[in-house]
């Protein structure tokens, strides 16, 4: 029975599974937090990951591990392998200006978009890796010039798991390596051309590998044993690998970001820039759309009333669906979709009889679907088939989420149990990686309950109409 293990280093914190490889059997666990804020020092994510490891009992045991992390964030690494300065997350905005600069630079407006659609699959905006690098150059030029290699934050934790063996033993797949801006999920080959028009030089970059290969093995020190390290992948490729997502399937994922997509076989190339056309960690892509504000605008809500989640949730089913026409715009922390990076959140139709926690709480929840909902209808706009609506993250732990997203998403909402279906995804890549073979192992997900509701399509059409409304950050 080899066991296997699978680490989800993601936004606000780092969790560890340990399975059994040929069935997928739950053994043992793990977490640890991670720092709160838009950029991060990512020994703070190593640390994170050796304490998760321990409580989760230790790798000395397992037959392969695999890291899947946030994507996009930039890690830089100077020419002895030391991080330049801290890693700027997917969520930090700097970057719009130079994102926008990246797409006037390809020819503006729709013509640049289009360029930057067909070379990468994805137009970029400040999430991606390749307007953080450019930001750097133009803002820290002297941090710049001691950038040697740059990387992603699972491709380095991957890298440290190996023994940290200098630049060239940096490696990636293809599912994080298409959130970059310089590497083409169609061709399957890094754009460096594009990442020096960017930072001005070149830079070493990780190796692509493909599902099932090793990038190496785990460290000593780690209690290695000869145990194989996956390729890894990013968050959300992981969470589709881990849930087994199928044709019809889309997965809505609730964490820090809210994010929805679906397995494709053919490469995406939206110019609109709704949908990033990444690849995912079974070799195939992953169409994607990705809103900056998702679980924690309940976590927002939650303060504002004073309450824990739980209430907040039966405060939202105490509400009429609509919430008599209270209407929150969830642009806490600016906006990925639709490029809004510096608009804050809103609350329109405020009345005497609106003003109540439960129409607020209501309005809330309804908010943040309706902006996953509105990436569904991208994603359909871009081929994808919705038969179900597969619901994931911390925010898929809310009652009131799992009972309104049906209403608001129109389809029906199924909800594996709780559990880390990113961190599932990176051990069931480890175990492919640990048993071989041309196709991943079959892990079954049991104990999932379907929300069904009649479609309640006031709600979005209030929402459409109060989505323009909102201010920017001054
Ligand atoms: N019962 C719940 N109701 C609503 N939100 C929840 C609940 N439990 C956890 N969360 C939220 O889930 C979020 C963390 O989700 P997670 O998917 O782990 O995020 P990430 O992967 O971005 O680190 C937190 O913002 C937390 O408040
Ligand atoms: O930027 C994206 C997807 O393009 C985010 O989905 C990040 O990958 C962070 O994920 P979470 O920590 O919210 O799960």
């Amino acid at each position: 029975m080899p066991l296997v293990a699978g680490v989800d280093s993601s936004t606000q914190s780092c969790k560890v599974v340990i399975r059994d490889a040929e069935t997928g059997t739950l053994l043992r666990q793990g977490r640890a937090p991670h720092p709160d804020g838009t950029e991060v020092d990512p020994e703070a994510w190593w640390q994170a990951l050796r304490s998760a490891a321990d409580e989760a009992g230790g790798l000395a045991d397992v037959a392969a591990v695999s890291v899947a992390g946030q994507q996009h964030g930039m890690v830089c690494l100077d020419e002895a392998g030391r991080v330049v300065r801290p890693a700027l997350l997917w969520n930090d905005t700097r970057s719009a200006d130079a994102a926008a600069d990246l797409i006037e630079e390809a020819g503006g407006g729709a013509a640049g978009s289009r360029f930057w659609a067909e070379a990468t699959g994805s137009v970029p905006v400040a999430s991606f890796t390749i307007t953080k690098l450019r930001w750097l150059a133009r803002h820290e030029p002297e941090q710049a010039a001691r950038v040697a290699a740059v990387c992603l934050p699972h491709d380095w934790l991957t890298w440290r798991l190996a023994g940290a063996p200098g630049l060239a033993g940096l490696r990636t797949d293809r599912g994080d390596a298409s959130g970059t801006g310089y590497w083409s999920p169609a061709t399957g080959s890094y754009r460096l051309d594009l990442l020096e028009r960017a930072f001005g030089r070149q830079l070493v970059v990780p190796e692509v590998l493909g599902p099932a290969e090793s990038a190496g093995t785990l460290a000593d020190e780690l209690g290695g044993g000869g145990a194989l390290l996956g390729a890894g992948t990013g968050d959300n490729a992981a969470a589709a690998f881990g849930v087994g997502a199928g044709p019809g399937d889309v997965v809505v994922s609730i964490g820090t970001s809210g994010t929805v997509f679906s397995v494709a076989d053919v490469p995406a190339g939206d110019e609109s820039g709704a949908v990033a056309g990444f690849a995912d960690a079974s070799g195939r892509f992953l169409p994607l759309v990705c809103t900056l504000n998702a679980a924690r605008v309940l976590d927002a809500a939650a303060t504002m009333l004073g309450v824990g989640l739980d209430e907040l949730a039966e405060l939202a089913l105490s509400a009429p669906a609509g919430a008599d026409g209270l209407v929150m715009v969830p642009y806490l922390e600016g906006e990925r979709t639709p490029n809004r990076p510096l608009a804050t959140g809103a609350v329109h139709g405020l009345t005497l009889r609106t003003s109540t926690p439960a129409h607020l709480a209501r309005a809330a929840v309804e908010g943040m679907l309706c902006a996953l909902a509105d990436g569904l209808d991208a994603l359909t706009a871009q081929g994808a088939t919705v038969r179900r609506v597969i619901l994931v993250g911390g925010g898929a732990r809310s009652a009131a989420v799992r009972r309104i997203a049906p209403q608001v998403f129109g389809c029906p909402v199924v909800v594996p149990p709780a559990g880390e279906y990113v961190a599932d995804g990176a051990a069931r890549q480890a175990a492919w990686v640990a048993l071989g073979g041309a196709t991943p192992p079959q892990w079954e997900v049991k104990g999932t309950e379907e929300y069904a509701a009649e479609p309640v399509p006031a709600v979005r059409e209030q929402y459409a109409a109060a989505r323009g409304l909102v201010l920017d950050r001054r």
